[in-house]
């Protein structure tokens, strides 16, 4: 395994990031906003947040680099990450981010791919050398998942990894996450945003209109679909609808807050997926270099 103080130290190599941002996911701003679970999450989860009444959230969007003056209109994947606020004051998060599919189960392929994937001139041959990641890489880029995004409202984000959801018999369910948004082309705003932060002013305005509102969906685990791995592909997984988040008004700056995909609360239990477990560590370092 990579150390996590090497990996986040050549992470923040190939940035060039100072050390007071995120090593990844540097530049971001942060919202307020309520999930509300439908009753079909509530029957596969007895975790407090699942019950039906709303519950706050906090959310942070993001652009995906290590570069926290990077022009918004840099092509980029985009991050969702979701904090949860349960009524007995535990908190679960959610990290999106805007590629379907997460190429490698090997934390060092992934600092490996974050280096070569800021050149654009190697980046295919990194591709050829390494050809289980291309798929994954390839669905990505088809999918659009790193463009000059037009607002951080318009894209689905994967928070990729697998959890088990418990009921209230303690039968467990595993089940993987996508936001998908409500907005279209077609309610875009009439106005256009320029400038290195166009995306949060476009929030901004979008927010000033009314909310802004994303689907948790979830895809349930079904034969041959792994929980634990991050490459697995889930192909004809069933569809629930789990909930809304709601976004109303952009928040000041919550730092040093903390997202962590493996905060988890009674009810909802963690898998054995080696990027999951791997990323609290490299948090951790990154964290220490930031606060
Ligand atoms: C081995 C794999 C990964 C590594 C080494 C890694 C590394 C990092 C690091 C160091 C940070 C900054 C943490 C901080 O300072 O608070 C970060 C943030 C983030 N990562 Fe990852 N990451 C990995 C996988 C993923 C995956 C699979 C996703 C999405 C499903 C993801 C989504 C995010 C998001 C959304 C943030 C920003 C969180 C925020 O807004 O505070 N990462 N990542």
């Amino acid at each position: 395994m990579i150390e996590p103080k090497v990996a986040v130290e050549r992470l923040r190599t190939a940035f060039g990031g100072p050390d007071r941002h995120r090593t990844l996911h540097a530049k971001g701003r942060f919202y307020a906003g309520t999930f509300t679970a439908t009753a079909e999450a509530a029957e596969l989860g007895r975790a407090l947040h699942l019950n039906g009444e709303p519950v706050p959230v906090v959310v942070r969007w993001s652009n995906a680099g290590g570069n926290a003056d990077v022009p918004d209109k840099k092509p980029d994947i985009r991050g969702m990450a979701v904090k949860f606020q349960l009524p007995d004051g535990s908190s679960t998060d959610l990290l999106g981010q805007t590629s379907p599919r997460f190429p490698t189960d090997d934390p060092a392929e992934f600092v490996a791919m974050t280096e070569a994937s800021l050149n654009q001139l190697t980046f295919p041959l990194f591709l050829l050398r390494h050809p289980r990641m291309a798929g994954p890489i390839i669905a990505g880029l088809t999918s659009k998942a790193a463009v000059s995004h037009h607002s951080f409202a318009e894209p689905a984000y994967y928070p990729i990894h697998a959890y088990g959801w418990l009921d209230a018999e303690g039968r467990r369910t595993w089940v993987r996450y996508v936001f998908k948004p409500t907005a279209t082309k077609a309610d875009r705003l009439s106005q256009s945003f320029d400038g290195p932060d166009r995306l949060g002013a476009e929030m901004a305005a979008r927010l000033a209109r009314g909310p802004v509102t994303f689907e948790v969906w979830l895809q349930v685990a079904g034969e041959g679909h792994d929980p634990h791995s991050a490459v697995s592909d889930w192909k004809g997984a069933r569809e629930v609808l789990a909930g809304r988040i709601v976004v109303m008004a952009e928040l000041p700056d919550q730092d040093p807050l903390v997202f962590d995909p493996t905060r988890v609360v009674d009810g909802i239990e963690l898998s054995d997926d080696p990027i999951l477990r791997y990323r609290p560590l490299a948090y951790g370092e990154s964290i220490g270099r930031r606060t």
